[in-house]
């Protein structure tokens, strides 16, 4: 790393941004460039202490290029004072944080909310990919810059609104360079327009139109020029659509999920896992904090918790957020959903399409499922979202929907899509019935506007090369659905990232399927070899119940990080044939083949082993399953060894076939969470499971608890199923004091939950009992 000398002489400060726990933060202008190697000429300066410096932030900062996270240009020590600077790029706006502070009960609406959501699930994304394995551990709204883009104007905005609008200017509240030795602002400095006012401190007038921004206020402006409705966030959003994540100081690079002890972060954002220092922290602490950002832009209370300790999500959420919420809120990280499972979550997916359906307008109708009328021209003027019922059959005449921006159709529409009849389209999802009237689609029917395409059921018509227009990102042919032509090269456009194909039953040529895919899911009747069909690009595969056919060298793209088989899958896994990408891997319930060392590749952390899906074909043929597994004799099942499972898996499910049997003292030494379907043949002994499993679902396990059944590890048990109650009801008492969330299926006749009130260790902290949720302590209304 280039260690730069700052030269004092050769900046200009120009304001001061802010000041943290480490230093201060300066605005400055690089005045002589003499090789030094800094050619920027504006940046932001990060000025600390030689004493507290620790190269971490700059070690971190130096991988990243992103444009959602600032960019980090070098590093200087002092010349002649014992300070190092951090040279940035300078963000020409402010932190969330502050603009919370202005808002109408300090939080921000929903839609604004989920558009930062999204950027942040993106950022998180970046840093915790496998490339990077970074955790920021510090994400809060005051690390969270919303920049200001004075490309555009908000002049517009404003004056719709009676405003004398002046553009955006950051400079004006800054503070002035007086204060920049970190004391505060000098009330006596003759310079210092802005006297002791507190550093980047937002007005409480809007900047743009004047208008007062706490409604409580009085303002000295005339009633003319105030404007209502005109709120800094919308300001700030109407000009600038992204955010910046800064102050990477606690950052860590991890390894692998590699676990840290340290007490670092924000208290009101810290993980449970980070408080406990118990070495379970990892990339999903910064999950936790991302929850926590959310309650605290939706103007919940961060130190109001339940009984959990868990922060209070807002009750004013759609309960596509709070659920969002409370994933992100999981106390054990093992089963805290990380940012990828996260990013397909319907709070973001639902938001991702609707930001970009909703680019103006906010009119969404409705329609009865009675509905059955021809729509007209005038009709449906500005709406940009129409849902019909079921009823509706009519043509979709061209100029009736001009403004519609996302429409779903219902169960019997299977009109023809005629050429521009809906011209903006960004999404369209087709009802059960739509066969596009029993003729197949003509170029232009779906606009080069649309990106989310959804068939239904019925809908089968072969897809022409270049029918479908470049635009689409999304292709959905519902799962059982009828869809089965063959596809040609240039049917699916070289766009489409996201692919389903139902229950397609066609061999697939090379070529067909597009460079663009990451995800492919091939649905439930298709069982043709993979040999070159999927494209290199494809991270997430998924294969119907059906497929079982033998797996070639390759075959499985690459960079491959999610593979699923379906129930039937049952082919040769020899070592080398699964790439060494494959993080999650689900094999079905017939799978019986020896897995030898090497089978399955040392990146994977999450195993699904004798998975049983229900998909709807599958219930045809249930019976026939339920007598194949009969059939099965025991000398023939394949059990599994400690040399077939890599010890890099963290997370395992094993099926209910009660044969398969594993040594269970010969679990994967770092593994954090099993989920067993099946029954032990004998009770738990100490050396069975790891120390460093921390969830333990046994579905059938009726063996008395014993004090060391479990490792103090565990902290999450589940214990019997809705079809194997656990019968062991009095050895619960046995339970170690770290188990918090407990879950038992027992008999409704033994069901007296206050006999329960002497057994339950009172350390538990979440008690589900035949799935309902049980208040606590238990015994106290009594
Ligand atoms: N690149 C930048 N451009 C503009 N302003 C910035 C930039 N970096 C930081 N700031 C401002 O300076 C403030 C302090 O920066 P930062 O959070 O990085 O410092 P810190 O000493 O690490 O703080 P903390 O106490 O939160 O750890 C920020 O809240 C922000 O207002």
């Amino acid at each position: 790393m280039i260690e730069l000398v700052h030269k004092e002489s050769q900046w200009e400060i120009l304001s001061q941004l802010g000041t943290g726990s480490f230093g201060r933060v300066v605005k400055a202008k690089k005045i002589n460039c003499d090789g030094t190697g800094i050619i920027i000429d504006i940046c932001a300066i990060k000025i600390i202490k030689k004493s507290v410096f620790t190269k971490n932030e700059i070690e971190i900062l130096k991988q990243l290029d992103h444009p959602l996270i600032v960019k980090y240009y070098g590093y200087g020590v002092g010349e002649n004072d014992d300070n190092i600077y951090i040279y940035m790029e300078y963000i020409d706006g402010y932190p969330i944080s502050s603009i919370l502070k202005k808002q109408p009960k300090n939080h921000f609406p929903e839609d604004i909310i989920s558009k930062i959501v999204i950027d942040l699930a993106f950022i998180l994304s970046y840093i915790h990919g496998d490339e990077r394995k970074i955790i920021h551990r510090d994400l809060k709204c005051d690390n969270i810059m919303l920049v200001n883009d004075n490309s555009h104007s908000c002049e517009a905005n404003c004056s719709i609104n009676g405003g004398s609008a002046k553009p955006l200017n950051n400079q004006l509240i800054e503070s002035c360079v007086c204060n920049l030795n970190g004391s505060g602002t000098d009330e006596n400095c003759k310079s210092c327009k802005l006297n002791s006012r507190p550093i980047r401190e937002i007005q409480s007038s809007c900047e743009s139109c004047g208008s007062d921004l706490d409604e409580a206020s009085t303002s000295s402006l005339p009633n003319t020029t105030k404007s209502t409705t005109c709120r800094l966030i919308n300001c700030i959003y109407s000009v600038s659509k992204k955010i910046k994540l800064i102050d990477f100081g606690l950052s860590k690079g991890c390894d692998g999920d590699s676990k840290y002890y340290s007490l670092v972060g924000t208290s009101t954002h810290m993980p449970p896992e980070v408080a406990l220092r118990n070495n379970t922290a990892c990339r999903k602490s910064d999950i936790w904090s991302l929850g926590c950002t959310i309650i605290e832009m939706a103007g919940g209370n961060l130190f109001e918790k339940d009984i959990h300790g868990k922060p209070k999500i807002p009750d004013h959420l759609s309960s596509s957020c709070k659920n969002f919420i409370q994933r992100c809120l999981t106390i054990d990280p093992t089963h805290r959903d990380d940012i990828i499972n996260l990013i397909s979550h319907n709070f973001i997916d639902r938001n991702r399409v609707n930001e970009e359906v909703k680019v103006d307008s906010k009119s969404k109708i409705q329609f009865d499922d009675e509905f059955n009328e021809v729509i007209l021209s005038g009709d449906l003027d500005g709406v940009t979202e129409v849902v019909f019922g079921f009823d509706f059959n009519q043509p979709i005449i061209p100029g009736t929907m001009s403004s519609v921006k996302k429409i779903e159709f219902g169960g019997s529409f299977n009109r023809e899509l005629l050429v521009d009849s809906l011209p903006s389209a960004i999404s369209i999802t087709f009802g059960a019935r739509f066969n596009n009237g029993n003729k197949p689609l003509v170029v232009g029917a779906i606009p080069s506007t649309c990106q989310y395409l959804t068939f239904g059921w019925t809908f089968n018509q072969t897809i022409h090369p270049r029918c479908l227009p470049d635009s689409l990102k999304q292709l959905i042919f519902l799962e059982g659905g009828n869809f089965n032509r063959i596809l040609e090269v240039g049917s699916i456009p070289r766009s489409v990232t996201t692919l389903i194909l139902g229950d397609y039953d066609q061999k697939i040529e090379k070529g067909v399927l597009p460079n663009s895919l990451t995800t492919l899911e091939l649905g439930g009747e298709f069982n043709y070899p993979l040999e070159g069909c999927i494209p290199e690009s494809v991270t997430s595969l998924s294969l119907g119940y059906r497929f079982n056919q033998p797996l070639t060298n390759n075959c499985i793209p690459p960079c491959c990080k999610i593979l699923k088989f379906g129930l039937y899958f049952n082919q040769d896994l020899s070592p080398g044939i699964l790439p060494q990408s494959i993080e999650t891997l689900m094999l079905g319930y017939y799978f019986n083949k020896e897995l030898v060392e090497g089978s399955l590749p040392s990146s994977i952390t999450t195993l699904l082993y004798e998975h049983r899906d229900y998909p709807k074909k599958v219930h045809a043929d249930f019976y026939e399953l339920t007598n194949l597994s009969k059939d099965l004799d025991q000398n023939e099942i394949v059990p599994l060894t400690p040399e077939s499972l890599p010890e890099s898996i963290t997370k395992l499910t094993i099926g209910k076939n009660q044969n398969h049997i594993i040594a269970f003292n010969c679990l994967p030494p770092d593994l954090q969470s099993l989920k067993y379907h099946g029954g032990f043949s004998r009770a738990l002994i100490p050396r069975d499971l790891p120390s460093s499993i921390t969830s333990v679902k046994l579905y059938n396990y009726n063996y008395e608890i014993k004090k060391t059944s479990f490792p103090k590890s565990v902290t999450s048990l589940q214990l019997g199923s809705r079809f194997q109650k656990f019968i062991q009801i009095q050895s619960l008492s046995n339970l170690h004091q770290n188990m918090r969330d407990l879950k038992i299926y027992i008999h409704d006749d033994e069901l007296d939950i206050y006999n329960l009130e002497d057994i339950i260790p009172q350390t538990i902290t979440s008690l589900i009992i035949n799935g309902e949720n049980i208040d606590l302590p238990i015994g106290v209304e009594k």
